[in-house]
């Protein structure tokens, strides 16, 4: 029998040998199965490099090993992060690494003392492809691996494309002078980083100025990002506004979401309706305005945006702050420069020009034949008083288009269509008559179809009857902002 105090202490001397076998033994199965391996001083420098990894010699542009061992990582591979981890301290044990010499699959490992402070890193290269793909050992992995880029790239190109605005200031028509000063006013603006609040009636073009505006100024390749406050339950505005952070909510919700600010960050963020904004939330929005950081939802985090607001509203802030509906100290921070879009009836001068165009647009989408107005049809357009402004012009001249196979509208043909489009009920009128079930020659319609046409008779007359506030229009229908968006969405979803 051994002594045991004697077997111990001869134990760790064995277990050490033992250790420093296994070390090395690891050291040469690695060094031998990897296709290449290299050992880094602390100081970066290369201080062995394994037969294998010769052979990448040439492709890093070395003739000699003597010309390769001995200089700083960082000078002699590209794209190299075996720097970080022995500055760090911390392995990357798996990573692709790609330059000139191909792509590779690698580890990278630190080497530390007894003590545990940090000698050097290994380095290991496991698989390879050349850069022209012909030659490697990761062909699969590869295929995979750019097929998944090639996507990425696509669904970027794509979704960039969706996020750049389709106007410029110039597509704003008209050029009475109500609207030649607007455009005057907005492309000074447009030069500028400053917050821009546009005013107007419901339907003047504030969102299409608001895109010109972007378009015409130095983050027009950035993106622009619209968010209707309206549109939204009040419940999820913070969300959508300042984003979530990972592992805030349980469910769908896990993994986090971008915030608006977050998405707009290096371009324009566009505040529609921001007269809705609920008290509590302006406060938000404010600071936000003033130290450009945004803090997503469930996190303590800050993060910095660079974000343009351009903020719209069809209602009277003014009235609203004397109210205290609306933050004095966040109007006059979105009040830094108003531009006031004149309404239609204020600007007749321009229908012509409007109506023309507008017939072009329609006739592009609908796959129509272009149309063009009698004189008759002008006089009668020049008649209402266009309380939807240049939308309800689209309705109504999209109808009779849709309506009639003349090329040129008389104004016997446009009447039915004028002021329908937005009739001027009270709101005490209902727009459920019994005609609306019927259509135009009384015939009776599928009842799905009478059902939504009732629906947009009485969503038209809500919005005439308190001049396009669309939460007073919802209140009055007895429905949420959010479902009078979702319902005015869909029915031009199927018109469009
Ligand atoms: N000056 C204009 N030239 C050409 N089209 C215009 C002009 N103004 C508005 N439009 C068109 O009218 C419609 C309504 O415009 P837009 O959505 O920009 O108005 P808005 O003032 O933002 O409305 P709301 O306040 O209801 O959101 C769009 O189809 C837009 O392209």
């Amino acid at each position: 029998m051994s002594d045991p105090l004697r077997t111990s202490a001869i134990l760790p001397q064995h277990a050490e040998a033992v250790l420093r076998l296994a070390a090395q033994s690891m050291f040469e199965v690695f060094a031998r199965t990897a296709l290449g391996m290299m050992v880094v001083d602390r100081q970066h420098r290369i201080v062995w490099i394994s037969d294998g990894y010769k052979h990448f010699l040439p492709a890093l542009g070395f003739e000699h090993e003597s010309d390769f061992v001995g200089r700083p990582i960082e000078e002699v591979v590209p794209n190299t992060m075996m720097n970080q981890v022995i500055d760090s301290g911390r392995p990357i044990v798996l990573d692709l690494l790609t330059n000139k010499a191909g792509t590779f699959l690698v580890s990278r490992l630190p080497l530390r003392d007894e003590a545990g402070e940090v000698l050097g890193a290994v380095g290991l290269v496991w698989l390879n492809e050349s850069p022209d793909h012909t030659q490697g050992t990761m062909q699969p992995l590869m295929a995979k691996f750019s097929r998944l880029h090639k996507e990425l790239d696509e669904a970027r190109r794509e979704l960039a494309a969706q996020r750049r605005t389709k106007y410029t200031i110039a597509s704003f028509i008209g050029s009475s002078a109500a609207v030649m000063e607007v455009k005057r006013q907005a492309r000074r603006v447009a030069g500028t980083d400053s917050t821009v609040l546009l005013l107007g009636e419901t339907g003047t073009g504030k969102e299409l100025m608001a895109q010109g505006i972007h378009a015409g100024g130095h983050r027009a390749a950035g993106p622009f990002i619209g968010v209707n406050i309206a549109a939204i339950p009040e419940s999820l505005l913070e969300a959508e506004f300042f984003g979530v952070a990972p592992g805030a909510f349980t469910g769908a919700d896990r993994k986090g979401r971008v915030g608006k600010f977050k998405l707009a960050d290096g371009g324009t963020l566009f505040l529609d309706e921001i007269g809705d904004m609920p008290l509590p939330l302006q406060a938000k929005l404010l600071r936000v305005l003033q130290e450009q950081e945004v803090e997503p939802v469930g996190s303590n985090k800050v993060e910095r945006v660079d974000v343009r607001i351009i903020a719209a509203t069809s209602r009277n802030l003014q009235a609203m702050v004397a109210e205290g509906a609306f933050r004095a100290d966040l109007y006059y921070r979105l009040n830094v420069l108003p531009i006031r879009l004149p309404a239609l009836r204020d600007r007749l001068s321009d229908l012509d020009a409007l109506a023309d165009h507008l017939l072009d647009d329609i006739g592009r989408r609908t796959g129509l034949t272009h149309r063009s107005l009698s004189d008759d049809a002008l006089e009668l357009l020049a008649q209402h008083d266009w309380p939807g402004n240049i939308r309800e012009l689209r309705n109504a001249l999209e109808q009779a288009c849709l309506m009639t196979d003349e090329l040129v509208l008389t104004a016997a043909q446009l009447q039915r269509w004028v002021g329908t489009a937005a009739p001027a009920l009270g709101a005490t009128e209902t727009a459920a008559t019994p005609g609306a079930t019927m259509g135009s020659e009384g015939a009776v319609k599928p009842l799905p179809q009478a059902v939504a046409e009732l629906e947009a008779v009485a969503i038209k007359a809500a919005l005439t009857a308190t001049g396009g506030n669309k939460l007073a229009a919802a209140r009055m229908l007895g429905i949420s902002r959010a479902t009078l968006y979702e319902k005015l969405a869909l029915s031009s979803a199927v018109k469009g």
